[in-house]
């Protein structure tokens, strides 16, 4: 497959250990469940190539460790990331309630115009939720994060989740909200658009076909 692009955009997935993290990243990238899936050991990486209203955008994804131990390594990842999906397991309460610890190191370490997808993964456990889609929702509408539930195993709303994200960074970048070519943006131009500022810049328009001067 071409790998051939428009923009890269940097991603961390982060949140509490077995909330499904690289599981999540393994059916995203290989379109199926990752059987018998181990703790991550500080971080790991994957990464795709997707199609966002029509561009290609590359996705460089940092799967982080949840465990504790692993904090002050992952921490080291965040810098210049656009995007995050914040994952917790529908199935426990501990996970959901952590979010707040990984939403502050997110907004503190990550670029402050990081954009954050909350992630309730397991969706398929349903007899054994213990967080309510409301009650997450409402989560999310008051840290300005979106929100979705996805099952890794079935691969519901899997790419789905991606996509969201990628799409609200595109968004952002064509307002000029965000800007790609700051500093630790977590955003980089592909070869095509890459050529075409060099070349901009070699060539300023200068002359107007109207000016006398
Ligand atoms: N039923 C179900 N099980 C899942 C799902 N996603 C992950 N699991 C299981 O949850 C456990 C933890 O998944 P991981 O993807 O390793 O969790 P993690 O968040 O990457 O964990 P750390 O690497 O320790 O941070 C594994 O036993 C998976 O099989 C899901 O959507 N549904």
């Amino acid at each position: 497959m071409s790998e051939s692009y428009e923009f890269l955009f940097k991603f961390l997935v982060i949140g509490s250990a077995g909330a499904g993290k690289s599981c999540i990243l393994h059916q995203f990238i290989e379109n199926k469940f990752k059987q018998d899936s181990n703790h991550t050991i500080g971080v790991e990486f994957g990464s795709k190539v997707v199609n966002v209203g029509g561009k290609a955008v590359k996705l460089q994804i940092w799967d982080t460790a949840g465990q504790e131990r692993f904090r002050s390594v992952t921490r080291s990842y965040y810098r210049g990331a656009a995007g995050a999906l914040l994952v917790y397991d529908i199935t426990s309460r501990e996970t959901y309630n952590a979010l707040t610890n990984w939403l502050t190191d997110a907004r503190t370490l990550a670029s402050p115009n990081i954009v954050i997808v909350l992630v309730g993964n397991k969706k398929d456990l349903e007899a054994e939720r213990e967080v309510t889609f409301m009650e997450a929702s409402r989560f999310a509408q008051e840290n300005e994060l979106m929100f979705l539930e996805t099952s890794a195993l079935t691969g519901e709303n899997v790419e789905e989740t991606f996509l969201k994200c990628a799409r609200s960074i595109l968004t952002k970048i064509e307002s000029g909200e965000l800007d790609p070519e700051r500093m630790g943006s977590g955003i980089q131009y592909g070869d095509a658009l890459r050529r075409m500022h060099r070349q901009e810049k070699l060539q300023p328009r200068t002359s107007r076909p109207d000016c006398a001067c």
